[in-house]
């Protein structure tokens, strides 16, 4: 029989298969993420050729929101789960458990119809040889979630159960429940992008069908492929949140002045840094990372030094005038932009982490001509990656002192800046009139100057 377009859209059979690569993407990332225990950039990283750089663009954006929707509804939809696995989830499964979060995160968050969801969901399980005995586990499962599931997760505050105990009890300890549950929020939310731009940010604006924050950044609502946005190939621009973009600013008049970045990799602040015309040697440990900063510095028409060191003992031939350094962290002020880090940090991670920046920090002071000026930053949350290390750092170094933020530098927004002179943003901050428009990421960052 000859099909219309018209009924071939609405056949079930042709829409599931046309939904199943996405699917099956989704589940390999919370595969990767959740019991592989591998970092979703890792994994998008490492693949450019793989499963998800395959599909066409509309399956891409598929299969990233519902691996989005699953890590941010992640507590919700286990509540769910467990109320309808009676015997819990079984061992050895395979991709079992991807399978059910991600299906049921397409019925409860997604308006996916339940049909579509659970047919699709049963098929990647029959797929998986070590999920497919239990595909009518995943039918039944998935079809009472269909029934009963929302009045389940509604019922839950999204803000605490979506937040694991660790960060949830860490941040109550650090910021009070207030800001917790504030922060918490933001993360339920896709975030917008900003880039922060070579030129003028106003035309880049309007070509971009952006708005310009306080910061310079510019903050649109992509539709479609980074890539493809206008202005992306010529350079004008770099994915930057606005928070991350303030640490390069605080350091002032580079033009011709020696400035280390240290730990500079991909390299946005690398990009600031040369663009206001610094002699910028960028270091990083990691070989690959510096590749990438230097393809991006390309792209942009920019270029600096690079040195492929460990920072924590590097020692160039001469001092600079001033150095960068954004230190490795738990990234836990990114969670907004990416939901896998709650699931993959830990508190043991944030004291050895902790213990790097010291080490960081302490090179990075040794690096300094006398009169130079370091800032220090992190996209972390905890005070023992921000506060903590730099009250540490001066009680062991009398040569330093606070440079307290200038009045103009918290960019009006004088919430931003500690009565220490130091710099925090949360991610609930930077509102502008809807959610989706709205936040920033958690960034501390801290500049000191070394006695003339
Ligand atoms: C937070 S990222 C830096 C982001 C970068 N500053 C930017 O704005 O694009 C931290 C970087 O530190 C690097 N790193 C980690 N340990 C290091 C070490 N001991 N010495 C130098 N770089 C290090 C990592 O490879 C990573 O690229």
């Amino acid at each position: 029989m000859k099909t219309t377009p018209r009924n071939k859209t609405l056949s079930p059979t042709r829409d599931h298969q046309v939904g199943l690569p996405a699917r099956r993407a989704a589940a390999d990332l919370l595969d990767a993420v959740l019991q592989k225990h591998q970092s979703l950039d890792d994994v998008l990283g490492r693949n450019r050729t793989g499963a998800l750089f395959d599909l066409p663009t509309r399956d891409r954006a598929l299969a990233r929101a519902i691996v989005g929707t699953s890590l941010r509804r992640k507590g919700q939809i286990d509540r769910v789960l467990e109320t309808f696995l009676e015997k819990g989830l079984p061992a050895r499964a395979g991709t079992l458990y991807p399978i059910l979060l991600s299906g049921a995160a397409q019925i409860l968050f997604m308006n996916v119809p339940p049909h579509a969801a659970i047919d699709l969901a049963v098929r990647l399980a029959q797929w998986d040889p070590r999920a497919k005995r239990y595909d009518k586990l995943v039918n039944a499962v998935l079809r009472r979630v269909s029934e009963k599931g929302a009045g389940i997760a509604e019922a839950l505050d999204p803000a605490r159960v979506n937040t694991p105990n660790w960060l949830w009890q860490r941040w109550v300890r650090a910021w009070g429940e207030d800001r917790t549950s504030a922060i918490a929020e933001t993360q339920l939310i896709e975030p917008p992008l900003d880039v922060t731009v070579k030129g003028d940010p106003d035309i880049w604006a309007e070509k971009l069908g952006g708005r310009v924050l306080p910061t310079g950044s510019v903050r649109l609502i992509p539709r479609g492929r980074i890539e493809e946005l206008p202005g992306f190939d010529e350079g004008a621009w770099w994915v930057q949140d606005a928070a991350a973009s303030i640490p390069a600013q605080l350091l002032h008049d580079v033009a011709g002045k020696r400035v280390a970045d240290l730990c500079a990799a991909p390299g946005g602040k690398t990009a600031q840094l040369v663009a206001r015309a610094g002699a910028v040697t960028a270091v990083d440990l990691s070989k690959n990372r510096l590749a990438r900063l230097e393809e991006n510095l390309s792209r942009l028409g920019l270029a600096a030094e690079t040195v492929t060191a460990d920072a924590t003992q590097w020692q160039p031939d001469a001092p600079f005038d001033a150095v960068l350094l954004d230190a490795p962290c738990s990234s836990t002020g990114t969670i907004r932009r990416h939901p896998d880090v709650p699931y993959l940090k830990s508190d043991a991670d944030i004291a050895e982490l902790a213990a790097l920046q010291t080490r960081l920090l302490d090179n990075a002071v040794r690096l300094l001509k006398p009169g130079g000026t370091l800032v220090y930053s992190t996209c972390s949350l905890e005070p023992e990656e921000g506060e903590a290390q730099i009250a540490a750092l001066l009680a062991r170094n009398d040569s330093l002192r606070i440079e307290p933020m200038r009045a103009d530098e918290p960019f009006g927004n004088t919430a931003w800046a500690q009565s220490s002179g130091v710099l925090r943003t949360f991610p609930f901050q930077l509102q502008l009139d809807s959610p989706e428009w709205s936040g920033m990421d958690g960034f501390f960052a801290a500049r000191l100057v070394a006695a003339g």
